[in-house]
C-alpha cells in the first residue's frame, strides 16, 4: 500500500509534440521518474519506409551537446555527425579560403535531423516510466483543468490530463494558442523577405565533391548559400534569398543562368541536371522569427523550443537553443526541488531574456548579412576577430565563439560583444589620434626642406612625361 501511495504521488509529465527538443524533454522528465507520456501528431517516423528523399541536416554545437550528454547521447548522436572543423568560404572567382573558428579542436557538427529525431524518440522510448503516443495531434488544451483534447488520423478524439503540460509542439505551436487568449501574454513573430531551398550536391566517383570537413559557405550579400557534408558523401545545400527572386527563375535554363551568375562553382559540383530537378522539386520554405514572454502558465504549462522563441536559422542555433533550453529548466528543476509552481516562473525568469538574444542575434546575422557581407568582408571580419582573440584571448572572444562553443548565457554573450566592441574602437580612435599627434610632432621637430620637396616632385614629373612620350 505504500509503493501505491508512492506510485500515486509520481506526476505525470505530457511532453507534446515528439521533434528534437520534445523527444529530449521526454528523456530528461523520464530520468527524473515522472511518468512521461510523449504525443506526436505524426505518425512514428521510426517506421516511416525509408523514404531516399533529401537529407536534411544541422549544425550541433555546444550547447547542443551539453544537453545530449545530460541523458548520456552525447558520444552516439557525435559519432553519427560530421565535423566541420573550419568555414570554407567560396569567392564568386572560385577560390575557397578555410578560416578556422579560433582554437585548434573547436568544431561543429553536420548531422542527419532525421535520424537525430529517431535516436531521441527510441532513447525516449528506453525509458520504462514514458509512453509514447503517435498520431495525437493535439487541438485544444485546458489552462485551468490541465486536459487536453487530441484528434487522431481516423478523426476519432481523446482526452488526456497531466499535472504539467510541456508545449514542445514547434513554432506554430498548438499549445501556445491558448496563452495566446490569456492577458499580459507578449508575442511577436516576423516572417523575413527571404526563403530556402534545399538542394543535394551528389558525390563525384563515391567521394565527397568538396571537402566534407568545412561548413561551406558562399556569401553574395542578398544571396547566400551554405553547404553541410553527409554520411552518404553528399552535401546539402541550402540556398537563401528573397521570395522574389525565386519567382523570377520559372525555367530550368534560368536556374543556371542564376548560378552560372553567383556559385558558378557550385553547377559542375551538383550538376545542371540535379540542380534543374531539385530546384523545382519544392517551392522555397518560408522563414520564421517568434518571441514571446512568459513560456509558461502557473503550474499547469510551460513553452521549450521552437514554440516559444522560433529563430531564424542564421546562427545554426534553433535547435541548440532548444536542447539547451531542457539543462536550463531540468537545473531549476534541481533548485527548487521539482515544485512546478516556482520552476515554471523562474525558468521564464531566466530562459526568456537569453532566447530573445539568440533570436535577436540570428535576425542580426541576416540582416549583415544580406547587406554587407561578400566573401571578401566575410574573410576580413573573420581573420581579424582571430587576430585579435589571439592577441587578446582574455579580452577579446569573437561573437560566435562565445555562442557556438560556449554556454555563456546568451544575453551576456551579447553584454560581452557590445563592450568589447566599445574597447575596440576607442582603442582604434586612440591609435588614430595617436598617429596624428605623432606626424604632427615629427613634422614640427624635423621639418622637411619644402624647396627640395618641390625639386624632387617636379624631377619626378618630367621623368613621367618623359615615359610617356614615345
Ligand atoms: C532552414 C533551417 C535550417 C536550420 N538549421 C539549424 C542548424 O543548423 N542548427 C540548429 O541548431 N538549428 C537549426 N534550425 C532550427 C531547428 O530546425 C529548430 O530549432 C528545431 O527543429 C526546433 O525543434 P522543436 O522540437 O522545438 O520543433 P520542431 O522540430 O518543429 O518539432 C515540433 C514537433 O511537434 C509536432 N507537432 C506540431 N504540432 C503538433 C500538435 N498540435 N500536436 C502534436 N504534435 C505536434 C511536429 O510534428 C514536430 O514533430 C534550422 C531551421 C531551419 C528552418
Ligand atoms: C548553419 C550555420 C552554423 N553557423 N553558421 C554561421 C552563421 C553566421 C556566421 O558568421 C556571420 C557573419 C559573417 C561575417 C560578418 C558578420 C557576420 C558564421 C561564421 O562566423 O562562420 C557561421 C551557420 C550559417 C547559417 C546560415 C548562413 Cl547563410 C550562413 F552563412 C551560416
Amino acid at each position: 500500500e505504500r509503493s501505491a501511495s508512492r506510485q500515486a504521488k509520481k506526476k505525470v509529465v505530457a511532453v507534446v509534440g515528439g521533434g528534437l527538443v520534445g523527444a529530449l524533454n521526454a528523456c530528461f522528465f523520464a530520468n527524473r521518474g515522472f511518468d512521461v507520456e510523449l504525443y506526436e501528431s505524426r505518425e512514428d517516423i521510426r517506421r516511416a519506409k525509408v523514404v531516399k528523399g533529401r537529407s536534411i541536416n544541422l549544425a550541433l554545437s555546444h550547447r547542443g551537446r551539453q544537453a545530449l550528454k545530460h541523458v548520456g547521447l552525447e558520444e552516439k548522436i557525435v559519432s553519427q555527425g560530421i565535423q566541420m572543423q573550419a568555414r570554407m568560404i567560396h569567392s564568386l572567382n572560385g577560390k575557397q579560403s578555410p578560416i578556422p573558428y579560433g582554437k585548434k579542436g573547436q568544431y561543429i557538427l553536420s548531422v542527419d535531423r532525421a535520424n537525430l529525431n529517431k535516436e531521441l524518440l527510441t532513447a525516449a522510448e528506453s525509458y520504462p516510466n514514458t509512453k509514447m503516443n503517435f498520431d495525437h495531434k493535439l487541438q485544444d488544451w485546458n489552462a485551468e483543468t490541465g486536459l487536453m483534447t487530441f484528434v487522431r488520423s481516423d478523426g476519432s478524439k481523446e482526452q488526456a490530463k497531466a499535472d504539467l503540460i510541456v508545449g514542445c509542439d514547434g513554432a506554430f505551436s498548438a499549445i501556445r494558442k491558448q496563452f495566446l487568449r490569456r492577458s499580459r501574454f507578449d508575442y511577436s513573430q516576423t516572417y523575413i523577405p527571404h526563403g530556402y531551398m534545399e538542394l543535394t550536391m551528389p558525390p563525384i566517383n563515391g567521394e565527397f565533391a568538396m571537402k566534407p570537413n568545412y561548413l561551406h559557405i558562399w556569401p553574395r550579400n542578398t544571396f547566400m548559400m551554405i553547404a553541410l557534408p553527409n554520411l552518404d558523401k553528399t552535401f546539402t545545400c541550402t540556398l537563401f534569398m528573397p521570395f522574389e527572386e525565386f519567382e523570377k527563375i520559372t525555367t530550368g535554363d534560368e536556374v543556371i543562368e542564376f548560378f552560372q551568375k553567383y556559385f558558378p562553382d557550385t553547377i559542375p559540383l551538383i550538376g545542371v541536371n540535379t540542380l534543374q530537378r531539385d530546384y523545382f522539386r519544392l517551392p522555397a520554405q518560408a522563414m520564421v522569427s517568434v518571441k514571446c514572454n512568459p513560456y509558461h502558465i502557473g503550474d499547469v504549462c510551460v513553452l521549450m523550443g521552437d514554440a516559444a522563441h522560433a529563430v531564424v536559422p542564421f546562427y545554426g542555433q534553433g535547435m541548440n537553443a532548444g536542447f539547451e533550453d531542457c539543462i536550463v529548466f531540468d537545473e531549476i528543476m534541481d533548485q527548487f526541488n521539482e515544485d512546478f509552481s516556482a520552476v515554471l516562473p523562474e525558468y521564464t525568469r531566466v530562459r526568456v531574456p537569453d532566447d530573445h538574444a539568440i533570436a535577436d542575434l540570428a535576425m542580426y546575422n541576416y540582416i549583415e548579412m544580406r547587406a554587407h557581407v561578400n566573401s571578401k568582408w566575410f574573410i576580413f571580419r573573420k581573420r581579424v576577430d582571430n587576430i585579435l582573440h589571439f592577441l587578446m584571448p582574455k579580452t577579446i572572444i569573437p561573437l560566435y565563439t562565445m555562442v557556438t562553443f560556449t554556454r555563456t548565457r546568451y544575453h551576456e554573450a551579447v553584454k560581452q560583444w557590445h563592450w568589447q566592441n566599445k574597447v575596440i574602437n576607442r582603442g582604434l580612435l586612440l591609435s588614430a589620434v595617436g598617429a596624428v599627434l605623432g606626424g604632427s610632432y615629427l613634422l614640427i621637430k624635423h621639418p622637411p626642406d619644402l624647396s627640395k620637396l618641390i625639386v624632387s616632385a617636379e624631377e619626378m614629373w618630367d621623368r613621367l612625361v618623359a615615359l610617356r612620350t614615345p
